[in-house]
């Protein structure tokens, strides 16, 4: 699999490209873009004045400001990079300042309330086209980007019935320059597709490492001393940033909530298994898993073991 941007572009795809948070996701993006040309200026903003000092001693954006109302001020495309609990402020702000024809994105991990807590704010001739690149790592902040993390991933597209097709094919065409796959579906249907492949895992390795860290006390220290590789990826994935996915959960409750009944039900089945001592059930399930795990890796979605979201070039310890 490719692990390489190609060479930069005669002609930007954009003249004008704004990131609003430049933490794992838009520090990546900027560092692909930067490496690309894909915008003839590219603008950062954040909140934080610590990520934007970050961001202009790293070099990733033309303009680096604080200023996220001035930062959109004549941008081609605008591209949310935040938690999701920050885009009804974010709209708002930026809102009176979108020129008409703009294109405002993002790249969040949960869609239907994206559009909800967008749409309000967009004002007549700007065209939202909401995504989510299905790649990304436990770490946070613009540090801990790399212009690669796209390559070879899904990027997921939600327009409404209502977006500009124009609009729909220059964001399909911006991922695509970084490497990405594109697939366009409804926002209902990403969130409950997204609720099993990616929230309810990270519910379930941020209970089990708790659980096991509550189990501390009464097993003296041992749990997390003779953790064994499975309880050790789980505590990778129950690593990743609080404050991103505390809103994942908040803005994606139905479908989680229908997800984690499922794997309830099914969870009971596994338990009433264990306790009649049926391990034709249990044997068939994991023989069934274990074909699952073969198939992504034979797709080549998956780096091999041990480690799946490493970057590429670490090590299996994340170093
Ligand atoms: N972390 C991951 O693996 C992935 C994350 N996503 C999505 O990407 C988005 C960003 O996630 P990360 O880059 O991981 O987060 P991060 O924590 O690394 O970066 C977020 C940045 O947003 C800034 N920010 C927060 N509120 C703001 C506001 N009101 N105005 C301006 N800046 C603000 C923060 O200062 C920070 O620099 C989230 O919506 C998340 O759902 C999507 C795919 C993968
Ligand atoms: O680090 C991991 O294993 C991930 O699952 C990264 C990730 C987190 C959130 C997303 O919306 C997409 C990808």
């Amino acid at each position: 699999m490719p692990d390489r941007l190609g060479p930069p572009r005669e002609t930007p795809l954009f003249k004008r490209i704004t990131l609003i948070g430049l933490g794992l996701i838009g520090s990546s993006i900027a560092r692909a873009v930067r490496h690309l040309k894909l915008a003839g200026t590219l603008v950062a903003a954040d909140a934080s004045p610590a990520v934007i000092a970050r961001v202009s001693e790293l070099g990733l954006a033309d303009i680096a400001t604080t200023d996220v109302a001035e930062a959109v001020t004549d941008a081609d495309l605008v591209i949310l990079c935040v938690p999701v609990g920050a885009y009804a402020e974010v709209a708002a702000t930026i809102a009176p300042r979108l020129k008409p024809g703009a294109i405002v994105s993002d790249v969040g991990s949960v869609k239907a309330a994206a559009i909800a807590q967008l749409s309000p704010h967009i004002p007549p001739g700007v065209h939202l086209v909401p995504a989510h690149p299905v790649a990304g790592t436990e770490h946070s902040g613009p540090d801990a980007g790399f212009a690669t993390l796209f390559i070879d991933r899904w990027s997921i597209l939600t327009p409404t019935d209502d977006t500009d097709p124009a609009a729909v094919n220059a964001v399909r065409g911006f991922w695509r320059a970084l490497g990405s796959n594109v697939e366009v579906m409804t926002a209902q249907h990403h969130d409950l597709v997204l609720a099993i492949t990616s929230h309810v895992p990270h519910l379930i390795a941020y209970n089990i490492v708790g659980t096991a860290a509550d189990l501390e006390e009464v097993t003296q220290s041992e749990v997390i001393k003779f953790s064994a590789g499975g309880f050790r990826d789980f505590t990778r994935i129950a690593a990743s940033d609080p404050t991103m996915w505390r809103d994942v959960f908040l803005n994606n409750k139905e479908a989680v909530l229908e997800m984690l009944g499922r794997f309830n039900e099914d969870l009971a089945a596994l338990q009433r298994a264990i306790r009649w001592g049926d391990g034709q059930t249990l044997f068939d399930l994991f023989t069934r898993t274990r074909a699952i795990r073969r198939n992504i890796i034979a797709v080549g979605q998956e780096t091999p073991e041990p480690d799946f979201g490493r970057r590429r070039g670490e090590d299996s310890t994340g170093q």
